[in-house]
């Protein structure tokens, strides 16, 4: 069971990193992306520290990040993280983190399966919506079979994305794809300072990407449905 004393907990600790990091990450959603940093100060996912949960029944579930300074080639920074809130979305629980660096700051939300109708706050609603007409611009990415292997190699070591057994506990014929792969392919040609997202449907390794984009700076991805959608200013 969730354990709900995590609740206001704050770690802070030093993050070391390279320019290896970041030709590992590129090589794991496709090339450069804005959304390097968040592996950083993540160190991989947004699912540590949910203190007994059952880690098949998290899947991450929102995801922002807002830039403040370019980022070194190579450094040390504080990561300051803090879980802010647990909400009560009736079917689960919302457990939302935020991780400041003097670089950016992050925030991310998992959705606990099975956790919620506990009493709390039903806590925030946002509706990404996209224009009411034809994107601006269109592309596609083919993700590999082995892109979920590949990503693991930035940090993330989550069996939801490895494990054939652990997956279809969680529900799934097989591992499925990280959130922040799927984001980090789909933010690689978009110009950003700051982006909020919502991890909207699975995606399983092997699937066709398409990425659409409005000027106005909404995005969102699909498979056979929409899989993120979000806004990047
Ligand atoms: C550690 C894991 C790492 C990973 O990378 S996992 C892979 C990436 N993530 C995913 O693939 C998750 C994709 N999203 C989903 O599958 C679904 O999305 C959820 C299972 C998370 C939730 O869906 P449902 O149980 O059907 O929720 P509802 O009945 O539609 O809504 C119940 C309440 O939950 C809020 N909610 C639903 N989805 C999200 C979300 N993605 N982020 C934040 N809130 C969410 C709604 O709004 C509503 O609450 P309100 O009534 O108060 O509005």
């Amino acid at each position: 069971m969730l354990d709900h004393s995590i609740l206001g907990v704050v770690e802070v600790r030093e993050q070391s990193w390279t320019a290896g990091d970041a030709e590992v990450y590129a090589a794991a959603v496709g090339g450069d992306s804005p959304a390097f940093p968040i592996t950083l100060a993540q160190h991989g996912g947004p699912q540590l520290g949910l203190t007994g949960a059952d880690m098949t029944q998290v899947l991450h579930a929102t995801q922002s990040l807002v830039l403040h300074r370019p980022l070194p080639a190579a450094g040390t920074m504080p990561v300051t993280r803090t879980v802010t809130d647990i909400f009560d979305k009736g079917s689960g629980a919302l457990v939302v983190s935020t991780w400041d660096t003097p670089y950016f700051s992050t925030r991310s939300s998992c959705f606990v399966k099975g956790e919620g109708g506990f009493g709390g706050p039903r806590g925030e609603s946002p509706a990404f919506t996209v224009p009411d007409r034809a994107p601006d611009t269109t592309w596609t990415f083919q993700t590999s079979d082995d892109q979920a292997l590949r990503y693991r190699e930035t940090g993330d070591v989550n069996p939801m994305h490895a494990d054939p057994e652990f997956a279809r506990r969680a529900g799934f014929s097989r591992p499925i794809l990280h959130g922040l792969c799927t984001l980090g392919i789909t933010l690689r040609h978009i110009e950003l300072s700051t982006v909020d997202c919502r991890f909207t449907a699975p995606v399983y390794p092997g699937q066709l990407l398409t990425v659409d984009c409005w000027r106005t700076g909404e995005f969102r991805t699909r498979t056979d449905r929409v899989v993120l959608v979000g806004k990047a200013v």
